[in-house]
């Protein structure tokens, strides 16, 4: 087999650093392009102090070394990492045409069509697939975490913890309680089936613009999340309608398996 790559250090000099492209409460993230390649990246900074007093130390190294490990066209990429004595550096794939939150936003409707939604829902699908294939769960699939990439490819980008986005309305302390299933509103150990929930949420949000269980306090969207308590409008397809309700169920055993999903007539329908 061919001889492994030596491991390249990497340091801030290597870059020219461009705008800043979001901020949050580790880190922000700011475009970047390596001097001699002319490589443009994203390059997220975190700080060692905010992070040492916390217990996300450990999540950033799980985060590192999880992702770093991870070849999908629709995953984000983990390129390297490095530090200095004040910060950690992470070297990720550029996504030009930014979060899923606000393509959701500057769609004329709010909202996206049975082509658009299915073509996310599907390109999610084989993420999770190829995720669950690893073990590797509970990715943090709201539209705050989903990039598009060149053409509008979505690319799961897991940031692991919550971020106060300037264009996201959803400012709540670990990110919007929206996407949590059952099981994790109630604390209990969670499965890969989380994913399926959450595919569920998000195949909502796409097709009605708002997630099934909005609600105006957390409490309320508590409630409704255990009484899988939500309507889906007219407006939406009845097969849309049919693969929801195969996905926001109670019990996590009883949700449609993701290889079922790809084959779903939705899916079929509306995407090549
Ligand atoms: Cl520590 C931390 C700090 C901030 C965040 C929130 N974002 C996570 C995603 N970040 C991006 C990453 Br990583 C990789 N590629 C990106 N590409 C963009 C991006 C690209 C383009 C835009 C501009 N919009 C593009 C769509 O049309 C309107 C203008 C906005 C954002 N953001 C990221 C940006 C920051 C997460 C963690």
């Amino acid at each position: 087999s061919a001889p492994a790559k030596p491991k390249k250090t990497w340091a801030l000099s290597n870059f020219d650093i461009g705008r800043q492209l979001g901020r949050g409460k580790f880190g922000n993230v700011y475009l970047a392009r390596e001097k001699e390649s002319q490589f443009v990246v994203a390059l997220k900074v975190l700080f060692k102090r905010q992070i040492g007093e916390t217990k996300v130390e450990h999540q950033v190294r799980r985060e590192i070394e999880i992702q770093s490990h991870l070849r999908h066209p629709h995953i984000l990429r983990l390129y390297a990492y490095f530090h200095d004595e004040a910060r950690i550096y992470l070297v990720l794939e550029y996504a030009p045409q930014g979060t899923l939150f606000s393509a959701l936003q500057a769609q004329p409707m709010k909202r996206f069509d049975d082509r658009q939604s299915a073509t996310y829902i599907k390109a999610l699908c084989s993420a999770l697939l190829y995720l669950h294939e690893r073990d590797i769960i509970h990715r943090d699939i709201k539209p705050e975490n989903l990039l598009l990439g060149h053409k509008g490819v979505l690319k799961i980008a897991d940031f692991g913890w919550s971020v106060h986005e300037p264009n996201s309305m959803r400012l709540t302390l670990c990110g919007t309680v929206d996407y949590l299933p059952p099981e994790m509103v109630l604390n209990k150990p969670h499965t890969k089936n989380v994913d399926l929930w959450s595919l569920g949420v998000l195949c909502f949000e796409l097709l009605v613009g708002h997630a099934p269980f909005f609600s105006k306090t957390y409490e309320e969207t508590y409630q409704k999340i255990l009484k899988v308590d939500y309507k889906t409008p007219e407006h939406v397809s009845k097969a849309a309608a049919h693969l929801i309700s195969k996905l926001l169920v109670l019990n996590p055993m009883h949700r449609m398996p993701l290889d079922q999903i790809m084959l779903h007539p939705w899916i079929v329908a509306h995407t090549q």
